[in-house]
């Protein structure tokens, strides 16, 4: 399989892909041509921020299983255009954090005692000492908008430097904000009140623009903002302009909406001696470029060889300790829809997942999506996948529902999937013995079904000389049977019959085993 690096990635990380025996190409400062032409028989990409995958590129790509970011912002992939192909984007949340936080209080500090024009001044030969008159932070009020992993880690900061702390995070309660000694207030708020403010969101459409001149005008003339996250937060023009007027005394920016800026709204930011910049340099530290690589390439890596995304931005993440818990029942969901949507036989609107028991009380998101990747698996084929499988059930008009319950009976916890349309339904009950699987009730009959790789569901009469000449046709067609089983039901009533066997079933043979008196049908399922 055939990985290309487009962007800078440190040696660590390209030699465990290199050694991970996968071809690696690197290939960086394409254009999006270049990107489409190449992207064609690429089975993984591996970025940083200089590579702009569009829905155009995505598009293009036959064989992409996964986009891996070595970094944290995706705002330069259409993840969308992604997701409904099925393509794996993922990130390396943690590796940067730390270098990005040490930058964004180097750029506070730069700005708050004008060290770039300080610099600059000297080594023209100019001792312009109270030119360059700076602030403290002592007992200054400082304003975190986004407090995630970097704001966090900046807030901590420079509350060592005797600083008050506001905070605003929708996603972040009273409580996980005390808990970090900081106070949430409204961006309004900050605004006003800070003496300093830096901001730590992604780029989003509630977070484009959140400050702008609206916010400029009601900040202290003292006040000096930093924006080490992503270009557009704070509008270009409006910082320009508030800096020039004097709204406010000064900026330091990293990261601009076009980078280069030479030729946007950014340009105007590199015109001001009150405005610093830095060429998107808060990740570009050794130990942050190491950090990223290993991590994204151990990513590509589990990725390219069948096993989980950790870290994808685009399906569930759950903590790992979950998932020793929840993996079972993915194994069991997956099966289940397959056998579900096996029964039915035909399309079906409706998707109902029960969770009893133990489970109910998991993060089941994943169980959920490998129930849908197997019913849809069914009619779509290798196609579907964790990704996309929500976006093709919402395309086909399906609709999904979970119900959770803390009872489930004799077991600790039990599944049931039940897919129904057009006056019809089919459901499978399934539970857990350590890491095995164990199908307990199909529709209203109760099994005992380890299930295997391919397995005969017939529905018949239960009546003397059906089983028999059922194993005789399988037995003439050289079909192995490596366990069966019947559904508990009363003598003449109708019930199901599932048959482990060692190989495909031609659907020559399938039809073959309907002719037996009392069988109703024969479907093969293939896990
Ligand atoms: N300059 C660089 O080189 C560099 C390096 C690393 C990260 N970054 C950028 O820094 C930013 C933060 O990264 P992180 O690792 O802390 O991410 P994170 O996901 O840990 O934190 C982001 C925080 O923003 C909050 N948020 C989301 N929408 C919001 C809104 N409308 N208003 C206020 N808060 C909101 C989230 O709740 C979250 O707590 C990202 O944009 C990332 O791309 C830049
Ligand atoms: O989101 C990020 O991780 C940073 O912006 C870093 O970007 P880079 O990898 O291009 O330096």
């Amino acid at each position: 399989m055939k990985i290309l690096v487009s962007d800078s990635l440190s040696g660590e990380g390209l030699d465990i892909l290199k050694d991970s025996g996968f071809d690696v190409v690197v290939d960086t400062g394409l254009s999006e041509d270049q990107l489409v032409e190449k992207i064609k028989d690429v089975d993984a990409l591996v970025i940083r921020s200089g590579t702009q995958v569009t829905a155009r590129v995505i598009e293009a790509a036959d064989n992409l299983k996964i986009i891996g970011r070595a970094g944290v912002g995706v705002d330069n992939v259409d993840v969308d255009a992604a997701t409904k192909k099925g393509i794996i984007v993922s990130n390396t949340p943690d590796g940067n954090t730390l270098s990005a936080a040490e930058h964004t209080c180097a750029m506070m500090m730069a700005v708050a005692r004008n060290i770039p024009q300080a610099c600059a001044s000297l080594k023209s030969e100019k001792w312009e000492r109270n030119k360059f008159m700076g602030v403290e932070f002592n007992k200054k009020v400082l304003g975190v908008i986004g407090l995630g992993r970097i704001g966090a880690e900046v807030a901590k900061r420079f509350q060592s430097f005797n600083m008050t702390v506001l905070g605003y995070d929708p996603f972040v309660s009273e409580e996980r904000a005390k808990s970090m000694g900081i106070t949430l207030a409204t961006v309004e708020e900050i605004c006003r009140k800070a003496d300093f403010i830096t901001v730590h969101t992604p780029l989003t459409k509630e977070t484009k623009n959140l400050i702008n001149t609206d916010m400029f005008n009601v900040m202290k003339p003292t006040a000096r903002i930093v924006n080490c996250a992503r270009g557009g937060i704070i509008n270009e023009e409006d910082l320009a302009a508030a800096v020039e007027s004097g709204k406010i005394a000064g900026a330091a920016i990293d990261v601009f909406v076009e980078e280069p800026p030479f030729n946007s709204s950014g340009a105007g930011l590199l015109k001001s001696d009150k405005i610093i910049v830095t060429p998107h340099l808060g990740a570009s530290t050794v130990e942050a470029q190491v950090n990223v690589a290993i991590d994204i390439a151990h990513e590509i890596i589990n990725v390219l060889n069948g096993e989980g995304a950790k870290s994808a931005v685009n399906i569930p993440a759950v903590r790992p300790e979950v998932m020793e818990v929840i993996s079972p029942y993915v194994k069991l969901a997956e099966v289940s829809g397959k056998i579900a949507a096996t029964l039915i036989g035909g399309s079906y609107d409706k998707v109902e997942l029960a969770y009893n028991g133990d489970i109910s009380t998991k993060d089941v998101r994943t169980v959920t999506l490998a129930a849908l990747k197997g019913a849809l698996a069914v009619a779509v084929g290798a196609g579907v996948n964790y990704v996309n499988a929500p976006g093709l059930a919402k395309s086909r008009g399906i609709e999904v529902s979970e119900k959770k319950s803390e009872t489930s009976g004799e077991y600790a916890s039990v599944f049931t999937m039940t897919v129904s349309g057009g006056g019809k339904s089919a459901s499978v009950s399934g539970t857990a013995i350590g890491n095995d699987i164990k199908i307990i009730q199909i529709n209203q009959t109760r099994v005992d079904v380890f299930p295997s790789a391919h397995m005969i569901f017939a529905d018949h009469i239960n009546k003397p000389n059906v089983i028999g000449p059922c194993c005789q046709i399988l037995g003439e067609n050289n079909i192995n049977i490596s366990g069966m089983q019947v559904g508990h039901v009363a003598v003449g009533e109708p019930t199901i019959m599932v048959i482990s066997v060692d190989s495909d079933v031609p659907e020559d043979v399938l039809s073959k085993l309907t002719t037996v008196d009392g069988v109703l049908s024969a479907k093969i399922v293939e896990i």
